[in-house]
């Protein structure tokens, strides 16, 4: 009754968790192991995931913005979009977001992911905890992602593993994926290995690290959760800020 005067929904809201952190820490291993596991309980089987990539602006317009550089920095993600997705799913449980290709390095044009009631939605990206630039101005966002979540986790480790996890995992998409001639970085297929590994290391030096620096792990502190991996990717701890 009260539900229906104030027009919430009347049906149990999907519980939303949020994983964050830097590039190639392991979010996206996270996030498929925790809906693997999270679907085997008999009381909530239904569970979506979806990545925050695909509110990050197509190639079109981040070249027009001066951004192919900056991918993955806020000004990267058309925000308002990705809080417009949240706010959908706690009003209703459904929503559409658009979908990122790795392979292709951009958006999919006509391309969407639609969401529908899901009992657990995994929301993974390394910007989901950030609150946004300008909150003192007077068109600060009057919601940010967090307002939405029910639990936030933080993948956490040293820069010098995540920056070698980075490189390793270049060093095998060139292998396999980048094989492929419709990869974006399909140039890099035969490259000599100390080619395509110093190529690597300048994608990391120039603009994962500088922005797990300035822009993820300051939002670390706003986690519920933070769990952190050491070199192996094993857990050898886990901080609890409020449950
Ligand atoms: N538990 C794990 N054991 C072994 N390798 C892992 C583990 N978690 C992540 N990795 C590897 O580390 C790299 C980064 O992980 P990924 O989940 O793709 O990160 P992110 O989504 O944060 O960019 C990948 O190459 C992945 O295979
Ligand atoms: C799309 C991303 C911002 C998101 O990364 P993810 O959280 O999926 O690992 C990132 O993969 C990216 O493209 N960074 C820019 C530099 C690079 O190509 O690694």
């Amino acid at each position: 009754m009260t539900d229906d005067f104030v027009g919430r929904p009347s049906w149990p809201r999907p519980y939303v968790v949020a994983i964050a952190g830097s590039v190639a820490v392991g979010k996206s291993t996270v996030a498929r192991l925790l809906r693997a596991l999270l679907s085997r309980w008999p009381d909530h089987p239904k569970v979506d995931l979806v990545t925050t990539d695909g509110f990050l602006f197509p190639t079109r317009e981040l070249e027009a913005r001066g951004l192919m550089a900056r991918k993955g920095f806020p000004e990267s993600y058309d925000v308002k979009r990705m809080i417009g997705f949240l706010a959908d799913i706690r009003a209703t449980g459904r929503a559409t977001s658009p979908v990122y290709s790795h392979q292709a390095y951009d958006i999919l044009p006509g391309e969407e992911h639609v969401v529908d009631r899901p009992d657990i939605l995994i929301f993974e990206g390394l910007n989901v905890l950030q609150i946004g630039a300008g909150m003192e101005r007077a068109n600060a966002p009057v919601f940010t992602a967090s307002d939405f979540f029910d639990i936030s986790i933080y993948i956490d480790a040293a820069e010098e593993n995540i920056e070698r996890w980075y490189l390793e995992r270049f060093m095998l998409l060139q292998r396999t994926a980048f094989q492929n001639p419709a990869s974006y970085f399909h140039h890099m297929a035969h490259a000599p290995f100390d080619e395509a590994r110093a190529f690597a290391l300048q994608l990391w030096e120039r603009i994962n690290g500088p922005n797990l620096r300035d822009n993820i792990e300051p939002s670390r502190s706003r986690a519920d959760v933070i769990l952190h991996k050491q070199a192996d990717h094993g857990v050898d701890w886990l901080k609890l800020r409020r449950l």
